[in-house]
């Protein structure tokens, strides 16, 4: 069989990258034909994973786009909304797989989670849906982890407070973190050198550097080193993010619920100073009075990434952080603990790598998918 044609545009994007290491690391490309886009590139060399890929082309051609049967973007939501709808309109009928928020609400599209939403996507291909998006990274680790729960209707209503990685802001929020981190400890090192120094006194001028201009804090627009930022995304003006909306409108839509039938999953999100991995604590109320160890073993049978971390200190301090789970596709589950509201009210606390299940792999399994590889 002549392997399909497929566009990847973003591809050396932050984004981009983890998916085509992915890719290269799991043999994709020996299945397809990939061409490859640029916005700013076109005519160079094709990167050297994907030997004999033509030469990059224009993003914006859309004779050259509209000749591809399926393209995948991690190009960003600008590019998607100046270009999706010009192909759209001519006539291009192939299948645009999406890592930005832009169509991800229409009814035209479907959000691809396919751990969690195989059954939706199928449903979406049979009948013709052509536009397949990447979910909120925050919602898709959310269910990758706790997904046993929410597919088997034993979950009444969630609330999540999140801590969000630096990475959901960009590859630039990510130096800038690292940058204050440095200019922080920069400013206290004699002191720090010096076993007998104050430590008001360091604490002192760190609080002076973070509230003062020395800090580059132009990407956060506040300093992240040794802070918090309580607000992730717009502000809808009801009090809520659009980081706080999505989990909400995203689970259900990834579940294929709605109207009556939905979930209610609401709570805050909040930017801390981790690199890549997005953490978030979790009050669900049960539908039913589940003991802890079924409850375990419904997370875990669930998928074959969610992974239960037993509820002790040890456990968790090794396993249930952020400098655990990224790099890796596991999502680790757990301070699993029945609280004192009552036996259906269960605290959870799940962590993922935000550009993989967050971002990529659901894009890359959609794609194979699509080629009938999975
Ligand atoms: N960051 C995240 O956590 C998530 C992001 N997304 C979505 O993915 C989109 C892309 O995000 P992200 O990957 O972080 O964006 P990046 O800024 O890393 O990359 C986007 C594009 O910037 C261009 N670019 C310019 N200079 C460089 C450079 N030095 N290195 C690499 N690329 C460069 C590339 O396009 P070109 O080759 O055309 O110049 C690239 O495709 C987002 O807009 C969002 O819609 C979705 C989920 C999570
Ligand atoms: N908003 C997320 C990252 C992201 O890109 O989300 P979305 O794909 O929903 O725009 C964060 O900042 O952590």
């Amino acid at each position: 069989m002549t392997p399909q044609a497929v566009g990847f545009v973003g591809y050396r994007g932050m984004v981009g990258s983890v998916l085509m290491q992915r890719m290269v690391d799991e043999g994709d490309f020996a299945h397809l034909d990939p061409v490859f886009f640029s916005t700013s590139q076109a005519g160079a060399a094709a990167p050297s994973f994907a030997a004999g890929a033509p030469a990059l082309k224009d993003a914006y051609d859309l004779d050259e786009l509209a000749k591809l049967p399926i393209i995948v973007t991690a190009q960003g939501g600008d590019y998607t909304s100046a270009v999706h709808p010009k192909l759209r309109e001519r006539g291009w009928d192939g299948l645009w797989i999406d890592a930005a928020s832009t169509l991800r609400v229409k009814d035209s599209s479907i959000i691809v989670l396919d751990p969690v939403n195989r059954d939706v996507i199928d449903a979406g291909l049979a009948s013709g849906i052509k536009d397949y998006i990447g979910g909120n990274c925050t919602v898709s680790c959310m269910l990758m982890g706790l997904g046993g729960l929410f597919k088997n209707g034993l979950v009444e209503w969630a609330t999540s407070m999140t801590y969000q990685a630096a990475s959901g802001g960009g590859a630039r929020h990510m130096r800038e973190l690292l940058t204050q981190f440095g200019d922080l400890n920069a400013a206290v090192a004699p002191e720090l050198a010096d076993p007998a120094s104050a430590i008001l006194e360091i604490d002192r001028k760190i609080l002076a550097a973070q509230r003062g201009d020395a800090l580059d804090s132009s990407q956060f627009g506040v300093p992240l080193a040794g802070n918090l930022i309580p607000w992730i995304d717009a502000d809808l003006g009801n009090g809520q993010s659009k980081e706080e909306w999505k989990a909400g409108v995203e689970t259900n839509k990834i579940l294929g619920r709605s109207g009556e039938d939905s979930i209610v999953v609401d709570g805050l999100c909040v930017r801390i100073g981790a690199m890549r991995s997005h953490s978030q604590a979790l009050t669900i109320k049960l539908t039913e009075d589940l003991s802890i160890e079924e409850i375990s073993r419904i997370l875990d049978e669930d998928n074959e990434w969610s992974k239960v971390v037993p509820n002790t200190k040890e456990d968790s301090m090794r396993d249930l952080t952020p400098v655990a789970a990224s790099g890796t596709l596991t999502v680790p589950v757990g301070r699993l603990r029945k609280l004192e509201m009552g036996p259906q009210y269960l605290s959870a606390f799940t962590v993922g790598d935000q550009l993989l299940w967050g971002a990529a792999e659901p894009l890359r399994r959609m794609l194979l998918i699509a080629l009938g590889r999975l």
